[in-house]
């Protein structure tokens, strides 16, 4: 049995003697999104290029609806692709520049469809303007028509929105996923935008230098991230250094002591580190059990929640996010107390030094 979608197994690179691609493996299922992401020079570009056929990696296997692509030429990978800065032809039309890649198809197939991709990005009214006199989103969304043109198996996009400004790059996130609901194209998409990972894709794969961190829905590597890395990277987490005290049981470096609701995987006396988002601390202006001791820095409200920034006394920065309930906020330098929910805390061990 053939395996559907885009398998990439035991993936490793190196340039120039540097190693940057360390055993890498992900799946994207038949039709589906994965987004890639990490920090810049993770490998998330060096990923796509393998695929695309730009580079041949060291070592692994790529394949693609069971097709092994890995000595396969580019042009014959039948892969769609979109870039950051896609190359529209100036002198060409909309319409033209989505039909540049169907000149084998007869005129009658060929006309239909680009009208069904035009439908598709919701360009119909710009077939015959020219890519300079159209916005920065419309060109982009002519870059998506064209890629998909010639039916690709899978599709490539490397920052696809990173040119645009934040508004637009939601609109056309919002648009790639009700297109996904028409076509259903198997999908690897570039972004260090964690937001716009999120909104998009099915599966996130997060890479740190080189090496996949951990694979998931967005929803379990939110709720369950794999390491303090990507617990970091995805949304905020406020660190607690701590030390294991009992089964389920730690005290943290001011000596508050945190309860969990279930065992902890470590043994006492184990260094660890607690992490806590800022939504799941409840905010006290007076001393509460379970709660840290904390400075109040300063308070930006955004639409119903108040973004609250917070020293603890060893000097460690803490965010919270609380609903704006009417209570009077803190004064700056008042001490306040913060609760961490304990069935929400991550504990992980404490990085080597
Ligand atoms: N052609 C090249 N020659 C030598 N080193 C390269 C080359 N291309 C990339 N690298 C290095 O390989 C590593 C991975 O690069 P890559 O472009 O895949 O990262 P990335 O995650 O896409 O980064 P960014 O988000 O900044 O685009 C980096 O350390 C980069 O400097």
């Amino acid at each position: 049995m053939t395996e559907t979608g885009l398998w990439i197994s035991d993936v490793n690179h190196s340039y120039e003697g540097k190693q940057v691609l360390h055993g890498v493996n992900f799946n994207v299922p038949a039709g589906k999104v994965v987004a890639l992401l990490g920090p810049s020079g993770c490998g998330k570009s060096t990923i796509l290029r393998a695929i695309a056929g730009l580079i041949v990696p060291d070592q692994g296997r790529i394949t693609l609806d069971g097709r092994d692509l890995t000595r396969v030429a580019v042009r014959d990978r039948k892969l769609g692709m979109v870039f950051q800065n896609f190359a529209l032809f100036s002198h060409m039309t909309v319409a033209e520049n989505i039909a540049y890649g169907l000149a084998g198809l007869p005129k009658a197939e060929r006309v239909a469809r680009v009208e069904r991709l035009l439908d598709l990005v919701r360009l119909r009214p710009f077939a015959a303007r020219f890519p300079p006199r159209l916005s920065g989103g419309q060109q982009q969304r002519v870059a998506v028509a064209r890629a998909l043109a010639t039916d690709p198996a899978a599709l490539l996009m490397d920052e696809p929105f990173g040119a645009l400004d934040r508004a637009l790059r939601s609109e056309l996130q919002a648009e790639l996923v009700r297109m996904q609901e028409d076509v259903g194209i198997t999908t690897v998409m570039v972004t260090h935008d964690q937001e716009e990972a999120q909104a998009v894709a099915e599966q996130l794969v997060v890479m740190n230098e080189g090496r996949v961190e951990q694979v998931g829905s967005p929803e379990e590597i939110y709720d369950n991230p794999a390491s303090l890395f990507v617990n970091g990277f995805i949304g905020h987490a406020n660190r607690i250094p701590a030390t294991v005290t009992g089964p389920s049981r730690l005290k943290a470096r001011d000596e508050t002591e945190l309860g969990f609701n279930r065992a902890l995987n470590f043994r006492p006396g184990s260094e660890i580190v607690v992490t806590c988002r800022p939504e799941d601390l409840a905010l006290s202006t007076r001393p509460e059990q379970g709660a840290f001791a904390a400075r109040f820095d300063r308070a930006v409200m955004m639409g119903p929640l108040l973004n609250i920034e917070a020293t603890l006394p060893e000097g460690s920065q803490f965010k919270a996010q609380v609903p704006r309930d009417g209570t009077a906020r803190p004064d700056r330098g008042q001490t306040i107390w913060l609760r961490p929910n304990p069935a929400r805390l991550q504990v992980f061990p404490a990085p080597q030094a």
